[in-house]
């Protein structure tokens, strides 16, 4: 596969899925990252919803340098600013505010902030921004909410993320408005639990060729 080494243009366009992680066991951080790789996906979001989600990017930051890393769920300029010193890339929040805004700046790395409605959408085109997460994808109207944006907020592409699964994810990833979607179900909890890293590599194989079909 071809790793991603620097800042790409674009958030969106690493993979087709971006993988949202949940690390519960610093050691599984590094086998996690490398089992993704070697399916071709060379990006993930460490999400910030265990003690050690620090540490988990902090551990595939120095062993897994390939991998485009970043930091999920973060929701403060702090978190935002941690994530920074830990070695994450990139940044994603599954909502907005201008004080969230603010910190994301300030940190300066790339970063997709979570929207749901057109007022979100519009608060992000304000500060510039042309790339976002809809979250909950699936809740807030799916496919159809992103047809209805399209003609009247032009300047925004998304991550869809929240209840995509890989029979739903072509219908997504066809849509002229989205780059990428994100989902967990390339590192299914007992998968990781169990150093199952075959599993994932598969699911990861999978997940990197749904651009193509
Ligand atoms: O918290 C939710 C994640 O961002 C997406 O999870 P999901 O793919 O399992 O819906
Ligand atoms: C929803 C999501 O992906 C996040 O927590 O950042």
């Amino acid at each position: 596969m071809s790793a991603v080494q620097a800042t790409p243009s674009s958030l969106l366009d690493i993979s087709p899925v971006v993988p949202v992680v949940v690390v519960e066991d610093v050691s599984s951080a590094v086998p996690l990252a490398r089992a993704l790789l070697a399916g071709g996906i060379g990006v993930i979001e460490v999400t910030l919803r265990s003690p050690v989600a620090l540490d988990a990017i902090r551990a595939i930051a120095q062993e897994v340098p390939e991998m485009f890393l970043g930091a999920g769920t973060v929701c403060s300029g702090q978190q935002a600013a941690d994530s920074a010193e830990a070695g994450a890339k990139f940044l994603v929040s599954p909502g907005s505010s201008d004080r969230l805004l603010d910190g994301f700046e300030k940190v300066g790395l790339p970063f997709l902030a979570g929207c749901a409605t057109p007022s979100d959408m519009i608060r992000l085109i304000e500060r510039g921004v042309t790339e976002a997460k809809l979250f909950p994808a699936t809740v807030v109207g799916g496919t159809a909410l992103l047809k209805a944006v399209s003609s009247p907020l032009p300047q925004l592409r998304f991550c869809p993320t929240g209840g995509i699964t890989p029979a739903t994810a072509p219908d997504f990833l066809a849509l002229p408005n989205v780059g990428c979607v994100g989902g967990t179900w390339l590192t299914p909890r007992q998968a990781v639990k169990d150093g199952d890293w075959q599993q994932i590599t598969e699911l990861a194989a999978g997940a990197s060729k749904l651009r193509d079909n």
